[in-house]
């Protein structure tokens, strides 16, 4: 039975923190409230707030070069864009949600993948689609919106792309936009600011929202999702791309800056509230004619672990009218891979070493492994490892993602820890942490209790897999000290990053929550609640209409 709109208005607004209105009355909190549309509505041809782009008809072949038909009738809903701009409502709650758990949880990610019957190549190419579930007292309140960055207004505004994403470009319509397109790309004008990625909350509490490009960082309205403005930053450090998963604590952040142009990396730090971004040191990259690609990198409390992997930015694939197999990427296996470590105080390199081939994109946590003295002999990073096998990224075309077959194509994935020694030694270490078997041979999108950030911990949080499966279908929880892996699984859901929040008070690491949003086989979307002890579900506050894949996760605390 779905809320009416003015329960649903009233549960809202006391849920979200904000003074709220009944329907119809003029006034009300400073912000305009949208009209929550009744949960109902979403799943007819709702009154639109702003109109999406039309949905592509089911089974159309894509306009794009008879691509064959991707979204038959029984697509998964993780992988057909959102339906329409926005939407706020109640959310229905199976079981019990913790009264303690009382915040936003907020979950980014590529949701809209087509502009009218044109159906993008990829799963990063999406549009920013933010989704929101605010948590007050054992009741939910949910929505999404879609981020306003000027990339997806032109989008709309067109009907086309006309920024450049991760693999869809514009495509001139004459010669002089062709040459107009040239003259932007060197300045880094063409390529997007689509902010898809991740989304952060800032130690002064602003919330941003990224992707790869220093342009792509936007700031947004945790409550009402609005697109409040970019992220200026104020400093001289420039760079066009960084690294989308800045670390950031209650008073700093730390970002790296690749240098396309002398390869390596920069490394900045920025005080919480200030937008000046300070230098810290440069890596000189050690092999290949560019850095490797840094989507992630992990820190310890002193140091700062600077990856450089042999997928290595390409400059001339940022600059290809058509994506090659790697996309923006080349694979240079024999330019060799290394770890380097900088000291955060002094901005010295104190170890680099060469390591086994890798290819991750996401790093779960790093520490100093100390001797009986309490002398830091040698870092240990844990990361989502891919084999070093590229094809990942093949995996996640929106073609493949849509056409499983029942056959097993997920690569293989571990959590890959190195051993970085700091007695000089030239060779670092690349093991699996425990079997991958016990989460299916599957590991992204993760997760740790953040007050154990750069610190000695024993758990991650991560989606894993049970085979055969062509994404990540399963929820791990995985023990680094027993070397086992608890898992969830729902057949045919599709369940994004599992997010920890602590327990307020809590003293035990796994004492808290995570937080999934699974888009479900039968079509429906919903957050799902495990408690990180047990790793079993305790809840699900449900959606009244299907969500499309996400990425990366925050949680804004109500009392900050
Ligand atoms: C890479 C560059 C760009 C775009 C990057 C974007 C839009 C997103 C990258 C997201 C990543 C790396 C997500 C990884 C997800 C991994 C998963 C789901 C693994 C599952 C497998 O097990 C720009 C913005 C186009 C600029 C150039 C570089
Ligand atoms: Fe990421």
């Amino acid at each position: 039975m779905s809320p009416t709109i003015s329960s649903s208005l009233c549960t809202v607004a006391a849920l979200s923190g904000r003074p709220g209105r009944r329907a119809g009355q003029p006034g009300g909190n400073k912000r305009a409230v949208a009209q929550p549309l009744a949960a109902a509505a979403v799943t007819e041809a709702p009154p639109a707030v702003i109109a999406p782009p039309p949905r592509p008809v089911i089974g159309a072949p894509r306009r794009r070069g008879g691509r064959g038909v991707d979204g038959g009738p029984d697509e998964l809903v993780a992988w057909k864009s959102i339906r329409q701009e926005r939407w706020e409502g109640a959310l229905e709650v199976e079981g019990k949600l913790p009264t303690w758990l009382d915040g936003t949880y907020l979950r980014n990610g590529p949701g809209l993948w087509d502009l009218g019957d044109y159906g993008f190549r990829h799963l990063f190419d999406g549009y920013a689609t933010l989704v929101r579930v605010s948590f007050r007292d054992g009741r939910a309140v949910g929505a999404h919106r879609q981020i306003e960055s000027e990339a997806y207004k032109a989008a709309r505004r067109h009907g086309k792309v006309c920024y450049r994403e991760f693999s869809e470009v514009p495509k001139p319509d004459s010669f002089k936009s062709f040459v107009g397109q040239l003259a932007s790309l060197f300045s880094g004008n063409s390529l997007t600011d689509n902010s898809n990625t991740g989304v952060v909350r800032l130690g002064d509490g602003r919330v941003l929202c990224l992707t790869e490009t220093v342009k792509g960082s936007i700031v947004v309205d945790p409550d009402t999702l609005d697109t409040v403005s970019k992220f200026e930053y104020e400093d001289k450090l420039g760079g066009l791309i960084h690294s989308a998963h800045p670390i950031v604590t209650d008073t700093e952040f730390w970002t790296l800056i690749p240098d396309l142009i002398r390869p390596g990396y920069v490394v900045a730090r920025m005080d919480a509230g200030s937008n000046e971004r300070q230098f810290v040191g440069r890596v000189d990259c050690r092999g290949g004619p560019a850095p490797g690609w840094v989507h992630s990198f992990p820190v310890t409390e002193n140091y700062v672990v600077v990856p450089e992997m042999p997928l290595r930015y390409c400059a001339a694939n940022l600059l290809r009218a058509e994506p090659t197999p790697l996309y923006k990427f080349q694979w240079h296996l024999e330019s060799g891979s290394y770890m380097h470590v900088m000291c955060k105080a002094s901005g010295k390199i104190v170890a680099s070493v060469e390591v086994p081939p890798f290819v991750t994109f996401h790093f779960i946590n790093a520490y100093e492994e100390k001797d009986e003295e309490g002398r830091v002999t040698a870092i240990i990073a844990d990361c989502c490892e891919h084999n070093a096998d590229t094809s990942i990224l093949d995996n996640l075309r929106l073609h493949n993602l849509r056409a499983f077959t029942g056959e097993d194509v997920l690569t293989d994935a571990r959590v890959g820890r190195f051993r970085i020694p700091l007695d000089g030694s030239p060779f670092g270490e690349l093991e699996a942490a425990l079997d991958p078997e016990e989460h299916g041979r599957g590991m992204d999108m993760c997760s740790i209790n953040p007050a154990h950030l750069g610190k000695e911990y024993r758990y991650a949080y991560a989606c894993g897999a049970r085979r055969p499966c062509n994404f990540p279908n399963t929820l791990t929880k995985i023990d680094l000290v027993e070397k086992t892996a608890k898992n969830w699984h729902e057949e045919g859901a599709v369940p994004s990053e599992p997010y920890f929040v602590a327990r307020p008070g809590a003293v035990e690491e796994d004492d808290g929550v995570a937080i999934s949003m699974v888009s479900a086989k039968d079509g429906s979307g919903y957050a799902l609640v495990l408690d990180a002890k047990s790793f079993k579900e305790i809840a699900r506050a449900k959606f009244p209409y299907g969500l499309p894949y996400g990425l990366h996760c925050c949680w804004v605390p109500r009392d900050k």
